[in-house]
């Protein structure tokens, strides 16, 4: 095909794209899959020169729904040039100190020397909001950066946008409306149609007729432009982000400035760390010359302005092919499907599963075996698959609800929304990772005991049930693949040896249904002896701290399963003697077990030292403010926290009674 050709299909494909990605608020294929097509454009165009006029390149946003009225922006709304590694953001830097060199030269005027103003790029819908005479009058969303959607009444449902403000002339406000992580994570628990993802899902609670809909999105929004002001006029980026706090504007507490390249490149390392503990989504940072002036002159392309550009962080939602579906047998006998994926790239790593919570999820994200899934993946999080991508599926497979179970045969019971195999004895995988999390480290700590250990237990002397490990013998052992007289010797004193075990450890190593670790030592403090933990009434257990319906009620059927309590005798019988120790309680703080915010500074101890003593003390320090904030200690200086706090009624500690609290 020859490039003009190329180019032609390009704008067609992309144009599709835009169309299903802002208009009507569900793309097609992921970020990542857009920007490559888009990125391929862009260099066709540079070689060859032609630019046809309907090509995405040329202008921001997608079309405008006739179900809204229009607004027309007092000041154009931009797109972003946008960079993916440090290299291309030093070369954007080169270009804007060229321009500014050359303008300084032809000049008497001169631009100062560069400082730089970095923000995170939150990925939602751009919103415009108009006040006049102190009022919100208008709301739109960019639409073609000229024209977009008034949508006011939606606008209006976010509470933290204010209805007046202080400036009494006509101003228009630029920012982002999100729909934060845990909000989309509580909508999708119950909802029939779950939510792909976070961008479309504010873009489309912002676009849909109702604003009831959109009220109950529960969306956020954070400004970070002035597009029109009368009257006024800023002199740098800071200034008109006080100006737009002093007005009341939710503004995102992070916002760095810099007055050299290199000390903002070390901080965007820790910004794409830092990211993950947003509660909102974020595609990458944007860094934006401070000063005003030498904006005007560095002036704008057809779409974006060459005074700021995006800093994109790797994709965090790719779309890929699922091939099939793998159910597995987990130690309590719950059977979970697992999908088999066409590898594909996200965050660096390359995923071929994905955990599909259970087969009512697959129903109600529609998941068939061919379809094309969204797979979104978040820090140290097995990645999730959010639903499917719209007519991805038309030759797909339904996935068949298991009836037996696929390790041992068994037909397999249904539990609330899981299903079991109810074979625990003799199903392998159960036996096996039984086995394997007894042996565990924090559990009896049987060293030297491997999951091939356990499966040559199982397959080779018959093993079925834990309390057997008690009974094996030196002859049998020797006999095993692999198995030395050393290496029996010593996974025999091993054994030997976990039988003087803690309390604790004996009851986590029991792998009761929903008790790790933590709450097994909880257990083992308030029960003191494994004798009253097994008569423990659903009274005494809700009534601990950390333990909640789920919890209480796992722990009150295991103890009622006579097998179980036949096993934990016979393992009483072999001579396991649980002892109860006595543990270093903590003593309480006004800080146990709270969640902390800590914002300004605070007179002789630096934010770091501040954190980590509110750890210690128990309490867990998180970056922004919300409902659930106990606490926000308050330093000289404090930013939009403080006001978020008072907002929320959250109660304040200031500098000098913190520091009286931690000094007693
Ligand atoms: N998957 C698809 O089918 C598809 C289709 C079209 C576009 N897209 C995605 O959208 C991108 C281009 O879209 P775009 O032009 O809407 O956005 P952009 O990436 O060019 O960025 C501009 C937008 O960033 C937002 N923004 C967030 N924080 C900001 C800040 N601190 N300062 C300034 N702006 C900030 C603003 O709302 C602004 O409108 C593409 O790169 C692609 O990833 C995807
Ligand atoms: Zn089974």
């Amino acid at each position: 095909m020859d490039k003009r050709s190329r180019i032609e299909e390009l704008i067609n494909i992309l144009n599709d794209l835009n169309y299903h990605y802002y208009v009507l608020d569900n793309p097609k294929v992921s970020d990542k899959e857009y920007d490559s097509l888009y990125d391929e454009l862009v260099q066709l165009e540079k070689e060859t020169g032609i630019i046809l006029p309907h090509s995405p390149t040329q202008r921001v946003g997608g079309e405008i729904l006739d179900k809204f009225e229009k607004h027309r922006h007092l000041g154009k709304l931009w797109s972003l040039d946008k960079c993916k590694s440090i290299e291309e953001l030093k070369n954007w830097d080169a270009r804007v100190r060229r321009l500014i060199n050359q303008y300084n030269n032809e000049h008497d005027y001169k631009l100062p020397e560069p400082t730089y103003v970095m923000e995170y790029k939150f990925d939602g819908l751009t919103i415009n909001l108009t006040y006049r005479d102190g009022n919100l009058i208008q709301g739109a969303t960019r639409g073609n950066g000229e024209i977009g959607e008034a949508i006011l009444p939606q606008i209006k449902t976010i509470r933290s946008i204010p209805l007046k403000i202080d400036y009494n002339g006509t101003i228009e406000i630029q920012g982002e409306g999100l729909m934060p992580l845990s909000e989309l994570e509580r909508y999708n628990k119950s909802a029939d149609e779950p939510l792909k993802n976070a961008r479309n899902a504010a873009a489309g609670a912002l676009r849909n007729l109702d604003p009831k809909v959109t009220a109950e999105r529960n969306l956020i929004a954070y400004f970070y432009n002035v597009g029109y002001i009368e009257g006024m006029s800023f002199n740098t980026h800071m200034e008109m982000i006080n100006f737009l706090k002093e007005n009341r504007l939710p503004v995102y507490d992070y916002i760095r400035e810099f007055d050299n390249l290199d000390d903002l490149i070390k901080e965007i390392e820790r910004l794409d760390e830092e990211r993950h503990n947003l509660d909102v989504l974020t595609d990458g940072l944007v860094i934006k010359i401070n000063d005003m002036r030498t904006r005007e002159i560095l002036g704008y392309t057809q779409k974006f302005p060459r005074w700021a550009i995006a800093y994109k962080f790797e994709a965090q939602e790719v779309t890929t092919k699922l091939i099939r579906v793998e159910w597995n047998v987990g130690r309590t006998g719950k059977v979970t499907p697992t999908a088999v994926l066409e590898p594909v790239e996200i965050g660096g790593a390359t995923i071929r599963r994905a955990t599909l919570n259970n087969w009512d999820d697959i129903q109600r994200k529609k998941v068939k075996v061919g379809c094309r899934v969204w797979l979104r993946r978040s820090n140290d999080v097995i990645p999730e698959i959010m639903g499917t991508v719209e007519d991805s599926c038309d030759d797909a497979e339904e996935i068949e609800k298991p009836k037996h179970c696929p390790a041992c045969g068994s037909e397999l019971v249904k539990d609330g929304v899981h299903i079991f195999c109810p074979n625990s004895l003799s199903c392998k995988p159960q036996l096996v990772s039984r086995l394997v999390h007894f042996a565990s480290r924090d559990a009896m700590n049987i060293e030297g005991f491997s999951e091939k250990t356990a499966e040559q237990l199982y397959e080779e002397l018959g093993l079925t049930d834990i309390p057997e490990l008690y009974n094996i013998k030196f002859e049998d052992l020797i006999k095993l693949e692999r198995f030395g007289k050393k290496k029996a010797e010593n996974l025999l004193n091993a054994i030997e040896k976990s039988k003087e075990c803690t309390l604790s450890s004996f009851i986590y190593a029991l792998g009761i249904p929903n008790v790790g670790k933590k709450t097994a030592t909880d257990l083992a403090d308030k029960f003191k002896s494994l004798d009253s933990l097994m008569k423990a009434k659903y009274e005494e257990l809700i009534t601990m701290r950390d333990i909640g319906d789920t919890v209480a009620n796992s722990i009150i059927e295991f103890f009622h399963d006579e097998r179980i309590v036949k096993s934990v005798n016979e393992l009483l019988k072999a001579g396991v003697n649980p002892i109860y120790e006595q543990q270093e309680i903590e003593e309480e703080t006004i800080f146990t077990d709270k969640t902390v915010v800590i914002t300004g500074t605070i007179e002789g101890i630096s934010r770091k030292e501040a954190k980590e003593i509110v750890k210690k003390m128990g309490g867990k320090v998180t970056s922004s403010v919300s409902k659930k904030t106990d606490y926000v200690v308050v330093g000289e200086k404090p930013g939009s926290k403080y006001d978020k706090a008072k907002e929320l009624g959250i109660e304040i500690i200031d500098g000098e009674k913190f520091l009286n609290i931690i000094n007693n």
